[in-house]
C-alpha cells in the first residue's frame, strides 16, 4: 500500500491563477525535487525563491496509508451538502512525486475534480481535471502540456519567451514574491502589456491575508 506524506490539508479559496477564487481542499505534499526546503540549502538550490514550507507535517498532516484513506481525509474537509463541485488542488512541494493513479482514481470517487501545481519536471497522471504547470529555471520540464502555465517572473534563466510556445489553454506571469515584489509585479505588468497572450496572476490569497 502507498504511504503519502503530506505537509498539510486546509480548506481555503483558490489564490493564484485562471480558478482564483475558487473554494478548494489544498493538499500539500512534503518534499519537493527541486530543494530540501531548508534555508541553509536555499542558495545552492535549483529552485531558489519558494514561499512555502512543505517539511515535515503540520496541521492536518502526517503519513497516510493508501489512497482511500488519504482522500478520505480529504473529503473531511469540503463543507456538507454545501453546493458546488468539490474541488482538490495537490501542490506541495511537489506534488507529481506522490499523487499517482490511486490516488486520482480515489479522489475522483469521493467526487472531487482534481486540480495541480505542479513545477513540470515529472509528467501528470492521466485524469487530472486541472493541469497547472510553473517552469523553474534550471530543470527539465516534462509536463509540456496543461490548463495553465504560471511562470513566476522574473526568472533570468527562464523568460517567457522559453515557454510561451508550449500547449497551455492560458499563460500566465506571476510577480516573484520576496524582497522585490514592488519592482517585479511592475516588471510583468508592463510584459503583459507589451504580449497579450500573457495575463498576470496575483497571488490574491496574500492580499486578503488567508491561506
Ligand atoms: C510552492 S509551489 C508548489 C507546487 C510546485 N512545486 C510548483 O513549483 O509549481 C506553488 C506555486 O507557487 C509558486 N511560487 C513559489 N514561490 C513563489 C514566489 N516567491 N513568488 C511567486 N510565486 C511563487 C510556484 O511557482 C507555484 O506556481
Ligand atoms: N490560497 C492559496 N492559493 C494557492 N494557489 C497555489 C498555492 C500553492 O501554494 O500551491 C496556494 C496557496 O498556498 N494558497
Ligand atoms: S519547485 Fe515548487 S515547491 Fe519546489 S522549491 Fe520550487 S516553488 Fe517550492
Ligand atoms: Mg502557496
Amino acid at each position: 500500500m502507498t504511504t503519502y506524506t503530506v505537509k498539510e490539508i486546509f480548506y481555503t479559496l483558490q489564490g493564484e491563477g485562471r480558478q482564483a477564487g475558487r473554494a478548494a481542499v489544498f493538499c500539500r505534499f512534503a518534499g519537493c525535487n527541486l530543494w530540501s526546503g531548508r534555508e541553509e540549502d536555499r542558495a545552492k538550490a535549483v529552485c531558489q525563491f519558494c514561499d512555502t514550507d512543505f517539511v515535515g507535517a503540520g496541521p492536518d498532516g502526517g503519513k497516510f496509508d493508501g489512497a482511500a484513506a488519504l482522500a478520505a481525509h480529504i473529503a473531511a474537509e469540503w463543507p456538507k451538502d454545501a453546493g458546488g463541485a468539490p474541488y482538490v488542488v495537490c501542490t506541495g512541494g511537489e506534488p507529481l512525486l506522490q499523487l499517482d493513479a490511486e490516488l486520482v482514481d480515489a479522489l475522483h470517487a469521493e467526487g472531487f475534480e482534481i486540480a495541480v501545481e505542479t513545477n513540470g519536471t515529472v509528467a501528470a497522471p492521466a485524469g487530472l481535471d486541472w493541469i497547472c504547470v510553473s517552469p523553474k529555471a534550471g530543470s527539465e520540464l516534462k509536463q509540456r502540456a496543461g490548463d495553465e502555465l504560471k511562470l513566476v517572473y522574473p526568472q533570468v534563466a527562464q523568460m517567457p519567451e522559453t515557454v510561451a510556445h508550449l500547449d497551455f489553454g492560458t499563460f500566465y506571469l506571476q510577480p516573484m514574491d520576496g524582497p522585490d515584489l514592488a519592482a517585479n509585479t511592475r516588471a510583468a505588468i508592463a510584459y503583459c502589456m507589451a504580449h497579450p497572450q500573457w495575463r498576470l496572476s496575483v497571488q490574491t490569497h496574500k492580499v486578503v491575508n488567508i491561506r
